[in-house]
């Protein structure tokens, strides 16, 4: 039975709807009357051109996930090449969890177009909801008409509401819905996701087979628990083996190597599995981390940095000031997580670090490939990185040689945990 959770309010005129062209974020509202001047995503837009968009409303988390998946693809597959998509949602101001997803679309220049007849046949079929957006005579103002699609056929519920200028909201929209969506506050929050998707990734009672019944105790270990953190080719893997050999610790990674057969398949799954995935990974590392630190020390090579600071930079688009507020809660250590006693991130100059990924010759992966071309996904993920509190984080630069960097990071462990 798919888990049911509240359906994001609508409150249809107290929404604003934010739709992001070539990356950058066009927002509107909706009211009784146009105002001087239609927003800048409409007013650029000739005539010709009809406007729609599909947003999703489900009570099935899961099943919603995975349904902006397959539509995205869809519409894809099947608009005209003409036709622009672009990503976008609607959402109430400061209000939680009230993020509704979907596409808006441009259609094409005046050749007939399926666009009406392929969104209505998607959004009855889905129960999305659609929306078509038309300008006046003189193209000045555009209004939005909500269509129910019951029994099939096309009903205006009389929004009809004009499209008006809005302000850009103080955090990016993901913002709101991000916990225990993207980011997993406690290990229950991120197994239930795994629970709910089993009826469609059976996969998933694997993964579940491989957790604890409950989150492992986070008491102090009595050896210290390192963790090294960085993007990829920052040297994590160097610096971990150097370290498990100098200190005589265990070396651990996160994702936990009992995960690892189903790692490749979360990866190609919609946020909402894959940070979960990687979430009670962490949990499975911590068990372990904790056991082993009776005995000795133990390192680690990636933690719940690395799963809270992509998911994060992941959600949000734009540059890094639209991530949440620093101090915000989504940046707070998971209290049912084990706190390492130190974490050293490894930061180092973007073209030293492409000149390592070139020279280690393997593959890239799309997360690579993102983090190589798109700067500002970067920069988010540094910046989010750098937010999250809990244990002690030193960034440490990695330009050094792997032998120099070893010693400056053994003076620090030295320092900082008495080793
Ligand atoms: N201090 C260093 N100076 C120069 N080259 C280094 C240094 N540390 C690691 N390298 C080289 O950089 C490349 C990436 O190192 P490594 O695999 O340790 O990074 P990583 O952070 O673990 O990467 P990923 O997260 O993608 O696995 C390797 O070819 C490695 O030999
Ligand atoms: N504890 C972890 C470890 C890894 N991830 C995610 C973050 C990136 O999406 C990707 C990087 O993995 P790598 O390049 O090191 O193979 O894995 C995570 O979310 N949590």
């Amino acid at each position: 039975m798919a888990a049911k959770h509240a359906l994001p309010v609508l409150r249809w005129s107290s929404r604003v709807f934010s739709v992001e062209l070539n990356g950058a974020p066009f927002y509107f509202a909706l009211a009784d009357r146009p105002e001087a001047e239609a927003p800048r995503l409409f007013g650029q837009l000739p005539r010709a051109r009809r406007c729609f968009s599909l947003l999703l409303r489900s009570a099935d988390r899961v099943h919603a996930a995975r349904l902006h998946a397959r539509l995205r693809d869809a519409l894809l597959r099947e608009l005209p090449p003409e036709c622009r998509l672009a990503p976008m949602c609607s959402f109430l101001p400061e209000v939680r969890d009230s993020v509704l997803r979907g596409f808006f679309l441009q259609d094409g220049p005046d050749s007939p177009s399926p666009t009406p007849r392929l969104l209505e046949a998607l959004a009855q079929q889905h129960a999305l909801l659609l929306c078509s957006y038309t300008p006046d005579r003189e193209n000045r103002h555009w209004t939005q008409h909500v269509w129910s699609l019951e029994g099939g056929t096309r009903v205006d519920v009389g929004t009809g509401l004009c499209v008006v200028c809005s302000e850009a909201p103080r955090c990016h929209p993901a913002a709101l819905s991000m916990i225990n969506s993207d980011v997993f506050r406690t290990f229950q929050d991120a197994r239930d996701v795994l629970t709910e998707c089993v009826a469609v990734l059976p996969e998933a009672s694997s993964v579940l087979e491989h957790l604890p019944s409950r989150a492992p105790s986070s008491a102090p270990p009595a050896f210290p628990v390192l963790v090294v953190e960085g993007l990829d080719a920052t040297g994590k893997t160097t610096l971990t083996e150097s370290l498990r050999d100098a200190l005589g610790a265990v070396l651990l990674r996160s994702p936990p190597q009992s995960l690892a057969p189903w790692r490749a398949l979360f990866d190609r799954e919609p946020p909402l599995l894959r940070r979960a995935f990687y979430a009670v990974g962490n949990y499975v590392t911590a068990e372990q981390a904790a056991q082993q630190a009776m005995k000795t020390p133990v390192v680690v090579d990636r933690f719940w940095h690395s799963t809270a600071a992509y998911a994060i930079a992941t959600a949000v688009s734009g540059p890094p000031s639209g991530l949440p507020d620093p101090g915000s809660e989504v940046y707070r250590w998971p209290a049912d997580l084990l706190r390492p006693s130190l974490v050293v991130l490894l930061t180092l100059d973007p073209e030293e670090r492409r000149r390592r990924l070139r020279d280690r010759g393997q593959g890239k992966t799309e997360e690579e490939r993102q983090l190589d071309h798109n700067q500002l996904f970067r920069l988010r993920v540094e910046e989010a990185y750098r937010r999250i509190s809990g244990p002690p984080c030193i960034a440490v630069d990695a330009s050094p040689s792997a032998d120099q960097l070893l010693q400056q990071v053994l003076l620090l462990v030295r320092s900082r945990c008495c080793l």
